[in-house]
């Protein structure tokens, strides 16, 4: 009999069934409060009726149309759309499946528009799980352990992340942009760099937000030297920060952004946003695949678009961000175990800390599994996976949020009791 790869490990013994907005059911009908989003993916929530019927209208006329022979209404229609929301001068679309292939795409594109070999990439990113986005992540070594050689080109600067290393914020970003300063003048000239891939929040890294200093930074130097500013949207994006972009909080202005999770509910789409000037740049043939842009998947999005534009969700997550965040430093506040709580929108992260101030995995993964046993389902971050991050839905309700945050209280005095 076949069985699940180990690599398939879950963190929870939990086997949905079914969902439905913020919830999650089991087999046997049991109700977990999803706090993950299927990693930050449903943001209509689970089964938007909205979005199930778009996408069950568009199964029974056309599901796959390949767009290098045949173009299809919701590929055009999405790509209409997306000019709705997308920043000025991003007037470009280009779409694959998954995030890892929008940020390959992304890297290609810089290399071919720049003609520069290296990119400069920030501690604690995450980019994906190809070998070149492994390349480019930094937010664990085990993403890209025990299969180098890896890709070379790749430079790592740090990201403003004050809670590691014990400093302000004004601190951290001063020394995050000196340090790359140094790294120019040191390891690979700026006029070597094609582009600067940076997350707006560090998702996979601990759920650390960038600041307006740092991205001010990141544009000067990339406005001096021509380097392309590629913003990965690929968790925050879609009003997960209770802005439409994560970037949108900081003021700066991206060349190049990677899309997906968040975009189509559930159904895999992900694309690269640029000018067309710098599109055109990209040489033909040398971006594509056989199921990018899937008419289901756009059918999917555009539904999810209007969603979350006619059903508030972006200020829905603002609010209820607000509310999450609050309630979980409250519940930081009361122990010691937890040494930081931060967020932005609904991205929050409890990070776990021993009385020394090491990184606690072992009590951040109890406090998970605890949590589903209680029927909230949470996820774990962090280079040493001890920051315990809450991502629900974009539709979570305020009394949802309460619901949550009781649970999670409940949990944490549990496993830092027996801790
Ligand atoms: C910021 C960011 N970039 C890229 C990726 C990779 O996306 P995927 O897992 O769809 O390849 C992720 C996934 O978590 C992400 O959070």
């Amino acid at each position: 009999m076949a069985q699940l790869s180990p690599l398939l490990k879950q963190a929870t013994p939990v086997v949905a069934d079914h969902g439905e907005g913020a919830c999650l059911y089991d087999t046997e009908g049991r109700r977990y409060l999803d706090f993950t989003a299927g990693i930050g993916v449903t943001s209509t929530g689970h089964c938007h009726p909205r979005v199930v019927r778009a996408a069950q209208e568009q199964v029974g006329k056309l599901i796959h149309g390949q767009y290098t022979t045949v173009m299809h209404q919701p590929l055009l229609r999405l790509t209409e759309r997306l000019g709705d929301v997308l920043p000025d001068g991003l007037d470009s679309l280009f779409f694959s499946n998954s995030g890892s292939e929008a940020v390959e795409a992304a890297l290609r594109l810089s290399r071919q528009a720049t003609g520069r070999p290296n990119v400069v990439v920030f501690q604690g990113g995450f980019h994906g799980r190809t070998v070149a986005a492994a390349t480019m992540t930094t937010s664990g070594t085990r993403f890209s352990a025990g299969f180098s050689p890896l890709m070379s080109g790749v430079h790592v600067a740090p990201f403003p992340y004050a809670y590691h290393y014990g400093w302000d914020e004004q601190t951290a970003t001063k020394f995050a942009l000196r340090e790359l300063d140094y790294l120019f003048a040191t390891v690979t000239s700026p006029g070597e760099t094609a582009a600067f891939f940076v997350e707006p929040v560090l998702g996979e890294g601990g759920y650390v937000p960038g600041n307006e200093r740092f991205f001010a930074g990141l544009r000067e130097r990339a406005d001096e030297h021509g380097i392309l500013l590629v913003m990965d949207e690929i968790q925050t994006g879609f009003g997960r920060t209770g802005r439409f972009w994560g970037h949108d909080h900081f003021g700066v202005r991206p060349d190049i952004m990677t899309i997906a999770k968040g975009l189509a509910s559930g159904f895999p789409l992900s694309g690269i946003a640029a000018s067309k000037e710098l599109m055109a740049k990209a040489w033909p043939g040398s971006q594509g695949g056989t199921y990018g842009g899937n008419a289901v998947s756009c059918a999917a999005a555009l539904a999810t678009l209007d969603v979350i534009e006619e059903e508030g969700l972006v200020d829905n997550a603002a609010a209820r961000g607000g509310q999450l965040l609050e309630g979980a430093r409250l519940v930081g506040d009361k122990t010691p175990a937890i040494g930081d709580v931060r967020g932005l929108g609904l991205l929050v992260g409890s990070e776990f800390s021993t009385a020394d101030g090491e990184p606690d995995t072992a009590t951040a993964q109890a406090a998970q599994r605890e949590a589903a046993q209680r029927g909230l389902l949470l996820l774990t971050c962090g280079a040493y996976m001890n920051v315990v991050r809450m991502i629900p839905p974009l539709v979570v309700t305020a009394e949802q949020v309460d619901e949550a945050l009781g649970i999670w209280s409940e949990t944490v005095a549990a496993v830092t009791a027996s801790a």
